[in-house]
């Protein structure tokens, strides 16, 4: 047996201290990568957006390179589905330009107006009808009631008379509901660690479980619409309007695998056609409702600027609501402060040409392989450089004289002010009927009631009305509106 004190001995202790150590130092690394990775955001991965709050930037982007901003990053939601699947998230090219060009043409025609226009009053007086029976309320939520208003108007566009049956319309409102307020929750879940996105796994099993009750409710109807339009082989069977469905139903669309010159057609399929409805429901419904929130709340914070558009509504040329002046600021002064989108996002690939043009003037730097870019709605209408005290509801300002007098929904190469339907060869195509539906419901609501503030003497300085912004998705209030309304004397 060698001593304690042997060299062996020594040189044995010696190299089991240096085995421990290494093992130690191997195991603390591991350690700390675990936990690099577990805490690794994905937009670390894909590089966090450049956020561009500057009119002028947006401007020179947007419109002058048009071309090179015609994309938008892969979605961070719906996990699993095709890009192809929304008109939103679809590649620049031939399927999106033919979808694209189905509803601009068909469902979004002018000339459909006439159709639109009774559509719309029986859509108003039914909402009038649902808040009439809450008047005798001291504080009324009008967000839900709002939302089956304008889902009730939508959902006919979308599915037509006889397109889907009642207790499937209202399995869809409150799908809807369901994913307009989870989306906040999973939105926020995916831009985390994969060890956050594990604990969320409930609520992202509630989004996943959403897509598939998509189909499971839409396919049916598609396919019930497809046996009796074969039937019926005639347009005018829906009411006399050929729906959003019936149109995607029998669309020639381009097929992608023939590139760009594509020659081959082909017809949707029925999942596409389920997804491509669910996404003209929630464009066609979202904008509407949160701005109509946002509004009403500015009007029952501010009686006398209620009245002057009541007395407007009242008028003698009042039965024309898309051409009066001061609706049309009223809802472009809500639309400047809170536009319900919060980004127009896009997916640049290249920087060449552009970092030269933005880089002089800007801190926006595009990197050589380019780069996911979100501009700021809010902020842009906002800026202090354009509009005096931006923070101010004040209508006046889109009235002759005003500074944002002209102001286009959709800004044109000269200026970009302010840009709620985003701009370029991505803005929304449903800026014309998104803006009928709201100027009508709007006049709606302010002929038929008075809205007022549900807690006036609170001290809160809005009496109980909270300006805050849900930050999400879609640009909610984040305390949902809640007021005190009356019947106006006639
Ligand atoms: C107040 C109502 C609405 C607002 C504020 C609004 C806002 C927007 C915004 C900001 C964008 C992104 C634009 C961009 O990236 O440059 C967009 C895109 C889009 N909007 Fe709207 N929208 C509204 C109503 C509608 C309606 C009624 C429809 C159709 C039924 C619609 C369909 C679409 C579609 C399909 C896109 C994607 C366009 C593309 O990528 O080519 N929107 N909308």
């Amino acid at each position: 047996m060698s001593s304690p004190s042997s060299p062996i001995n020594k040189e044995t202790m010696d190299a089991s201290a240096a085995h421990l150590l290494t093992l130690g130092i191997a195991f603390i690394t591991l350690v700390a990568s675990i936990f690099k990775l577990a805490t690794r955001r994905p937009c670390d991965r894909r590089k966090t957006p450049i956020k561009v709050s500057d009119a002028s930037i947006a401007r020179i982007a947007l419109i002058d390179h048009a071309d090179a901003f015609c994309n938008r990053p892969m979605p961070a939601f719906p996990a699993g589905r095709p890009v192809t699947h929304s008109i939103a998230s679809m590649p620049y090219g031939p399927l999106w330009r033919a979808l694209r060009c189905n509803l601009t043409s068909d469902m979004l025609n002018r000339s459909r107006l006439g159709i639109l226009t009774s559509l719309e009053k029986e859509a108003d007086a039914a909402l009038v009808t649902n808040l009439s029976s809450l008047t005798c309320s001291d504080d009324v939520a009008v967000r839900n009631v709002l939302h089956s208003g304008v889902f009730a108007l939508v959902s006919r566009l979308c599915f037509g008379e006889d397109g889907m049956d009642a207790c499937d319309l209202s399995t869809l409102m409150k799908m809807q509901q369901e994913f307009f307020s989870s989306y906040v929750k999973v939105k926020q879940a995916s831009e985390r660690s994969w060890l956050t996105k594990l604990l969320h796994w409930r609520q992202r099993r509630l989004q996943t479980g959403m897509f598939d009750r998509i189909d499971e409710v839409f396919i049916p109807a598609i396919v019930a619409i497809r046996r009796r339009r074969l039937c019926q082989q005639d347009d005018n069977c829906n009411g006399g309007f050929r729906s959003y469905l019936d149109s995607l139903i029998e669309l020639n669309v381009p097929d992608q695998e023939d590139g760009e010159h594509a020659r081959r057609s082909r017809l949707l399929t029925d999942k596409e056609i389920a997804f491509l409805a669910w996404e003209f429901l929630g464009a066609g419904i979202s904008g509407t409702v949160t701005s109509l929130e946002w509004t009403l709340a500015h009007l029952a914070v501010q009686p006398e600027i209620q009245n002057k558009l009541h007395d407007e509504l009242a008028g003698d040329h009042a039965s024309d609501v898309l051409r009066l002046p001061y609706l049309h600021a009223v809802v472009l002064e809500s639309l400047r402060m809170h536009p319900p989108l919060p980004f127009a996002s896009r997916q640049v690939v290249t920087a060449e040409g552009i970092t030269a043009a933005l880089g002089e003037s800007s801190s926006v730097m595009i990197p050589p392989g380019g780069a996911a870019v979100s501009f700021v709605l809010g902020d842009i209408g906002r800026d202090g450089k354009v509009w005096t005290n931006p923070d101010e509801f004040r209508p006046e300002r889109f009235m002759e004289g005003g500074e944002g007098e002209g102001v286009s929904l959709v800004p044109g190469p000269k200026e970009i002010k302010m840009m709620p339907f985003g701009v370029g060869r991505r803005h929304c195509l449903g800026v014309g009927m998104g803006m009928a539906h709201i100027k009508c419901f709007l006049a709606e609501l302010v002929r038929e009631f008075r809205w007022l503030l549900a807690s006036p003497d609170d001290g809160g300085g809005n009496g109980g009305v909270d300006f805050t912004e849900l930050d999400g998705f879609i640009k909610w209030m984040k305390t949902p509106l809640r007021v005190r309304i009356t019947p106006r004397a006639r």
